[in-house]
């Protein structure tokens, strides 16, 4: 049996204020679930609220009105590094750090354990990143950079990790490869991926299709072992 869902929404709308204190609505009405193993890409155009939907899902942000609450998981306050990782879709490596203290990161703020760089190299060497583990992220491209992102937010071993055009700087073999590993590394521990994206072919390796179309979610799910 299905255990209660890692994150829900129900009757989710976002509006922001456009300045001229009326309001412009990006999101209406979103009820969805994400469950674990669930594989799920977001897709719609540019515009359609992507960012902003998995902001909310995220704890990033809260809904205008309407609910989204992670019943598996716990309160909002709780739910990251640990247990929803997230990879932004712009440049979010700390320039400060070399790749691998960026990747170690999350585990040295939970709880400072002395494996963490350890783990951290694992992790780069699975992505193919092992090379670049001294370097800082302005000596990095934005594909490598991608890479590293993903690797950081994967080394908590979230329950939900949501990933925000992970591939949108790589080329069609880099992304491939990147959801390669990605895809691995989630299978193996369980965990929920929702992964926006405009790339059709990368869409298409997860089992469930979220669309957003101006703002409204519509959902399609699709027999898992035809994926990956
Ligand atoms: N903080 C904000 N204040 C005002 N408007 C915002 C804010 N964040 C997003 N928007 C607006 O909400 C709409 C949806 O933006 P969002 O970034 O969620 O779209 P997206 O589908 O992720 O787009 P892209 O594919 O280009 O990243 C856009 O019209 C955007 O201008």
């Amino acid at each position: 049996m299905m255990g209660d869902p890692l994150a829900e929404t129900h009757g989710l709308c976002r509006s922001f204020a456009d300045g001229n204190r009326a309001r412009l609505p990006v999101l209406f009405d979103i009820n969805c679930h994400i469950d674990a193993r669930d594989h799920i890409a977001l897709v719609g155009v540019s515009g359609s609220g992507k960012t902003t939907l998995l902001h909310i899902l995220g704890g990033l942000d809260v809904p205008t009105t309407g609910t989204v609450a992670w019943p598996a998981l716990g309160q909002r306050e709780t739910l990251r590094p640990a247990k929803v990782a997230f990879v932004f879709q712009r440049p979010s490596l700390f320039p400060a750090l070399s790749v691998v203290q960026n990747v170690a990161l999350p585990v040295l703020l939970l709880d400072g354990r002395g494996d963490a760089v350890a783990a951290a190299l694992d992790l780069l060497d699975q992505f193919g990143l092992l090379d670049l583990a001294e370097k800082l992220p302005e000596e990095i491209s934005g594909g490598q950079a991608q890479r590293v992102a993903m690797a950081r937010a994967l080394i908590t071993k979230p329950r939900l990790i949501l990933a925000d055009e992970p591939t949108g700087q790589l080329d069609s073999a880099g992304a491939h490869h990147l959801l390669d590993i990605a895809l691995y590394l989630v299978g193996e521990s369980g965990a929920a991926f929702v992964l926006a994206t405009h790339d059709e072919a990368v869409a298409a390796r997860l089992h469930i299709r979220w669309s957003l179309d101006a703002g409204r979610l519509s959902t399609d799910v699709l027999p898992r072992e035809a994926h990956q």
